[in-house]
């Protein structure tokens, strides 16, 4: 049966995501899809304008989402669909606030950034900005062959009895990807922190043990950050943003850093205080730096402090930027979307966050306070549900208060301690849908939309 345009499920994409991945949005007959028509940033007005009635939107990391977005795009939201793994440009809490599930794309870029981390380590050491600079000013003759000119610390082992260490800020998935790369290169240690404020202390002995006994290593261990900068060759900043990391690397940190050492940011740009990062580049604090971020980007001019500085490597964000990754991030992306759109559980969303596709009904008794996130039900939802349902069976739906306290470790972050806007417990609501069975996971508005053509 052919659906009537205004029943279709709007999808609203901020840049087109290419001939291999649009196909799984077009020519959906039950999606209404608007996509920006320009090769560039989408305008935040036209996002404005266009979201109005969306489902969902398709969001990239220059897209900020706020509660102007979601104001703007009105209660049908169900999902809003990034396509990176950082979601720094989304109000997370406001999100929360409205039930709207965030859909993201972690592990497909894992390898491609991880790659990129090494990349960086080695091009900054080995004075990659200013020698390759020379060459393409014509100037090669001039430097040909002078002796120690243009060397910097080798990132492999030289001997054994010279062991390298690996540091890391935050160490999740591509923090493990990249120190697996750094074995072949005489890696033998490694020790890593979170950030300071995290509430997680101490280390994971079991599984740090398990992780050096797999790569190979002699130990690794978690320290605090004071320790990651004194005893690290090279330091990678691989943790989320948001106000928990701002300036975790200052100047404090970079002058307790090897005066030989690499700094290596391949997450945020506001993790890295950049006057302090100048300064201490300047003042041979540290060797040399290798950057795929920097806070304020891409609004980062030629006269920058970072990009003047020599022995600073700076790539514009393109950590994941190879064929294959992006590939698989924009076809994650446009399925969450999709799948949010149709009310069906999304391939990869933050575990943190409400999942408002889908709901379990039980047979009336409180859901335990388990990890479970199925169960939240979006408040819009609610008050249409309850003025509009007829009564019924009880159905309960519960919040996992757990998901708001503790912390995913996808994203080990501590910023969602504070969505703790959302427990208000179980939430009961009466229907008396035949298919609401107990145990059963259904999909609200899936639901709501029978309940009201049966009526
Ligand atoms: O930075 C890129 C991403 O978050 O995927």
């Amino acid at each position: 049966m052919s659906q009537s345009p205004s029943l279709k499920h709007k999808i609203v994409v901020t840049r087109n995501l290419g001939p291999d991945v649009m196909p799984i949005l077009e020519g959906r007959t039950e999606i209404d899809l608007v996509v920006w028509p320009e090769d560039r940033a989408c305008d935040r007005e036209w996002l404005l304008r266009n979201a109005t009635g969306a489902a969902a939107l398709v969001i990239m990391v220059s897209d900020k989402i706020d509660a102007e977005v979601l104001d703007a795009a009105g209660p049908g939201l169900r999902a809003v669909s990034t396509m990176s793994v950082g979601y720094e440009h989304v109000d997370v809490q406001e999100l929360a606030k409205r039930s709207i599930a965030l859909g993201y794309t972690p592990d497909v870029l894992t390898e491609a950034v991880a790659d990129v981390c090494i990349m960086l380590a080695l091009m900054a050491g080995r004075n990659a900005k200013q020698t390759s600079a020379l060459v393409n000013e014509g100037n090669w003759p001039q430097f040909s062959w002078a002796p120690f000119l243009f060397c910097g610390p080798q990132l492999s082992a030289p001997s054994p009895s010279r062991q390298r260490t690996a540091g890391f800020i935050g160490f999740g998935r591509i923090a493990k990807a990249t120190l697996a790369r750094l074995v072949p290169f005489g890696f033998t240690r490694c020790v890593y922190g979170a950030n300071p404020h995290s509430t997680r202390q101490g280390s994971n002995d079991d599984s740090d043990k398990e992780l050096a006994d797999r790569l190979g290593l002699t130990s690794v261990r978690r320290v605090d950050l004071d320790t990651v900068a004194s005893e690290s060759d090279v330091v990678f900043v691989l943790a989320p943003g948001g106000p928990s990391t701002y300036h975790v690397v200052n100047e404090e940190f970079l002058r307790k850093m090897k005066k030989m050492g690499v700094l290596v940011n391949a997450s945020r740009g506001t993790l890295v205080d950049s006057d302090a990062l100048a300064k201490v580049l300047k003042e041979g604090g540290i060797w040399a730096a290798g950057l795929d971020v920097v806070e304020g980007e891409p609004n980062i001019p030629a006269d920058h402090p970072l990009v003047r500085e020599p022995r600073c490597v700076i790539l514009p964000h393109i950590g994941s930027a190879t064929n294959e990754t992006w590939v698989d991030m924009a076809s994650l992306a446009a399925n969450n979307a999709l799948a949010a759109a149709l009310g069906e559980p999304m391939p990869c969303a933050l575990r943190c966050l409400p999942q408002p596709a889908t709901s379990q009904v039980t047979d009336g008794t409180e859901v335990s306070r388990d990890r479970t996130i199925f169960g939240f039900v979006r408040q819009s939802w609610i008050s249409k549900a309850n003025k509009q349902l007829p009564m019924g069976n009880t159905c309960c739906y519960t919040l996992p208060e757990s998901a708001f306290t503790s912390h995913s470790p996808d994203v080990q972050t501590p910023d969602f301690g504070a969505l703790s806007l959302h427990p208000r417990g179980p939430v009961s609501l009466r229907a008396n849908h035949p298919n609401l069975t107990p145990g059963q996971r259904t999909h609200h508005d899936a639901v709501l939309d029978h309940h009201i053509s049966q009526a």
